[in-house]
């Protein structure tokens, strides 16, 4: 299945679902993994690909080093294999990997092309279309990025027989909230379907990336409908922050963040109760958690002023209306949203 995505500047690209075809390149391409994706799946996809000159540039595997540093060290690699303004990466692994590679692409002299060959199933999903690339820092998540699009998207089911279930789960949650955001037929469908069926899950797949795709090709740099993608995202965010990235997986953060979120939706009548454990429940039928101590009600507060959604100090939030739909609004009063985080912090 060929999904395409189109921008208004003309910028075009395919994403495929599908086995890995075999592809020649005639320029430099340079592969950017980590020791676990290598380990496990790079001799396939070297064999899929030939080029002018091939090198690959490991770096380490964790959301912890998906910073400034490790960019250095893939932008070093690319000045040692003398790449030039044709040459190519191709991101292997997970989101970490991509979002690092993307924006190591878009740096590299003033920009080069890059390939997305996502690995994890929240990168099938999500994380390798729509361009947005970049590192997190002490301050907060993805703070230093660029908007790069891919030039293609090769997303291969093969390489999920190997993921571990809790970063299936993960996976899922952006699934859930493609379904939330945007399609109730989606939502009932992912209600009733097993995703752990080869078969169902290859659906979802697709179903994600089409919105995904849908939504990108509307407003490529964020300046409105994109932010319904963050749904979930300004909570899970700060708890990724908080907790060093080291204890949620991204996925399960934003889980916990759409249950936040559906609670601020409920407060000011938009979700009932019954619509909000759905949800929930759906969630839970992965493993995914759905609860969090919040220590400091107020710190917890100041931290959305990072959020890149964020104008001249008005919270921007993602509610969704009913399930299906949503609103982005920066007008819930902080006291409704202080209210619904105090409700997580006992
Ligand atoms: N750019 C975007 O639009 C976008 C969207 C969503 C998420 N993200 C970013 O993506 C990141 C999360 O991505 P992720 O969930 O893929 O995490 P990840 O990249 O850390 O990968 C998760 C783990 O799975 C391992 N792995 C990868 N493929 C595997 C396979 N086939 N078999 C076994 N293990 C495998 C990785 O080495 C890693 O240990 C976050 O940094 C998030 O901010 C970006
Ligand atoms: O593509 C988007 O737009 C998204 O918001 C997808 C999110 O799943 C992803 O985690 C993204 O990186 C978050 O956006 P950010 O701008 O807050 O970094
Ligand atoms: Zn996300």
């Amino acid at each position: 299945m060929i999904v395409n995505i189109s921008l208004p500047d003309n910028t075009k690209y395919d994403i495929t679902i599908d086995t890995l075809k075999k592809q020649y390149f005639d320029r430099k391409v340079v592969i950017v993994t980590n020791p676990t994706v290598s380990s496990l799946h790079l001799d396939y996809l070297k064999e899929k690909i030939s080029a002018k000159e091939l090198s690959v540039v490991t770096v380490p595997d964790g959301e912890q080093y998906k910073n400034m540093e490790t960019i250095e060290a893939i932008l070093e690699h690319c000045f040692e294999h003398k790449l030039n303004r044709n040459s190519l990466l191709i991101a292997f692994g997970g989101g970490v990997i991509g979002d690092m590679t993307g924006f190591a692409a878009s740096i590299y002299q003033r920009g080069i092309d890059f390939i997305q060959v996502p690995t994890t199933l929240l990168s099938q999903v999500d994380a390798s279309v729509g361009g947005k690339t970049g590192v997190n820092n002490k301050y907060g998540k993805n703070l230093i990025g660029a908007f790069h699009q891919p030039i293609a998207v090769n997303i291969d089911p093969h390489f999920l027989t190997t993921l571990p279930k809790r970063e299936f789960g993960a996976g899922i949650a952006e699934i859930v909230k493609m379904a939330v955001t945007f399609n109730k037929d989606f939502f009932q469908w992912l209600e009733k379907n097993n995703l752990n069926d080869e078969k169902n899950i290859k659906t979802a797949i697709a179903k994600s990336v089409e919105t995904k795709a849908w939504v990108v090709s509307q407003d490529e740099k964020e300046r409105g409908l994109r932010a319904a993608l963050n749904y979930g995202h300004t909570f899970g965010h700060v708890i990724e922050n908080e907790t060093n990235y080291n204890t949620y997986l991204h996925g399960e953060a934003v889980g916990i963040g759409m249950v936040m979120a559906n609670e601020l939706a409920k407060k000011i009548g938009y979700m009932s109760e019954g619509e909000t454990l759905r949800v929930k429940h759906l969630l839970e039928k992965y493993d995914i958690p759905t609860s969090y101590k919040i220590e400091d009600v107020e710190d917890f507060y100041e931290h959305f002023f990072l959020d890149k959604k964020s104008l001249d100090n008005r919270i921007k939030f993602i509610v969704p209306k009913g399930i299906g739909d949503c609103e982005i609004t920066d007008l819930i009063s902080k006291e409704n949203v202080i209210e619904v985080l105090k409700g997580f912090s006992n």
